[in-house]
């Protein structure tokens, strides 16, 4: 198989050549010193060459460190995750090739009214048309819009992700290294499922559409601390301090709200995705923990 990856150099895609490769695929980067890749004409030409069986899209804008920064770009936030998926449809229908887009669960924030987690068939409620949102929220809720009618476009939507591997895009590390906490429930995904279910969506020609990939169930902030502490992996004195609330967290640490929320990953589940449930699968990451200074030794 022979996968057009964009936005390879990214955290997400740094995960998605490490598995790309491990399952013998032929990936192929494209990114924004090849071609223009805002320019479906220039774009199809470009991917048409590479003759891929899939493309799989992890380029996106999502701010460093954190959603904060998208509020200071709007400008290439808008661009790269509203408008970039719009093109890229274009050019995968012109070359009628399956394809994948990573989204973000971040559309969404709380639980459904009868204390569900939000499914896939559940509209966003935490996006431009509610206004409430972060500008990165507002962006991602838009490109899932432009890709409504996509045909045969997988939405991956993934969350807060997290892996064994310590970072500063890791969520468990952030908790670890934030001098406050906000106490949240939240689901999340493993980036190393993700990536595989994502790939398996190819591999096991499910239907084409929304997949909340996300480890089944929920957690909250003082839960995962809770596991971190139990894990052992940071040292033992450590003190894990809280804000007040979220009035006190967006006046302290935040330019922006955050989306705190809980999904439903059946519709995955059911495809034959698998997603181990969310406590085994963040104890399984602390486990195999590998501390940021041990990398590469
Ligand atoms: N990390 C997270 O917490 C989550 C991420 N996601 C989504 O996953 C995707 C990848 O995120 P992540 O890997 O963390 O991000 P990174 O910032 O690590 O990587 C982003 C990649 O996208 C490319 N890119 C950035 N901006 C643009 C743009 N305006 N136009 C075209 N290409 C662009 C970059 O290219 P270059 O290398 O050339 O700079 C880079 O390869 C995004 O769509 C994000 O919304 C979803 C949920 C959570
Ligand atoms: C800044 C900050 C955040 N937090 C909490 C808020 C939130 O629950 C969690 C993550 O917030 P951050 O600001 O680190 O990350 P944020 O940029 O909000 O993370 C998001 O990135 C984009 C790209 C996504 O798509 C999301 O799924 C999610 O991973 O940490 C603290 O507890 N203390 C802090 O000081």
């Amino acid at each position: 198989m022979r996968a057009v990856l964009l936005g390879s150099r990214g955290y997400v895609g740094a995960e998605f050549r490490a598995q790309l490769t491990a399952r013998h695929w032929k990936w192929l980067p494209v990114g924004r010193t090849d071609c223009n890749v805002y320019d479906a004409d220039q774009l199809t030409k470009h991917v048409r060459a590479l003759a891929p069986d899939v493309l799989i899209n992890c380029a996106g804008y999502t701010g460093k460190p954190n959603v904060d920064a998208c509020e200071l770009d709007k400008t290439h936030c808008l661009a790269g995750n509203a408008v970039l998926p719009g093109v890229i449809a274009e050019a995968c229908a012109n070359l009628d090739i399956p394809w994948g887009h990573v989204s973000s669960g971040c559309v969404y924030t709380g639980r459904r009214q009868d204390g569900g987690g939000f499914s896939e068939l559940d509209p966003p409620n935490f996006s431009f048309r509610q206004n409430n949102c972060s500008f990165y929220s507002g962006s991602k809720a838009l490109g899932e819009e432009v890709l409504a009618d996509a045909p045969r476009c997988f939405i991956w939507r993934l969350r807060i992700p997290f892996s064994n591997v310590d970072g500063p895009r890791n969520y468990l590390s952030k908790l670890m290294r934030y001098d406050r906490l906000l106490q949240a429930e939240n689901s999340l995904s493993n980036l190393t499922d993700f990536v595989s279910a994502a790939l398996d969506c190819f591999e096991k020609q499910i239907p084409h559409g929304i997949y909340n990939l996300t480890n089944p169930g929920s957690v909250t902030t003082r839960q995962v601390v809770r596991w971190i502490q139990e894990s052992g992996v940071c040292d033992q004195a450590k003190e894990f301090n809280f804000f007040e609330d979220e009035d006190d967290f967006m006046a302290q640490a935040a330019a922006t709200p955050r989306s705190n929320c809980v999904l439903d990953s059946s519709k995955a589940l059911a495809a034959g995705l698998n997603l181990p449930l969310v406590e085994e699968s963040v104890k399984a990451a602390l486990q195999a923990w590998v501390p940021e200074q041990a990398r590469g030794t």
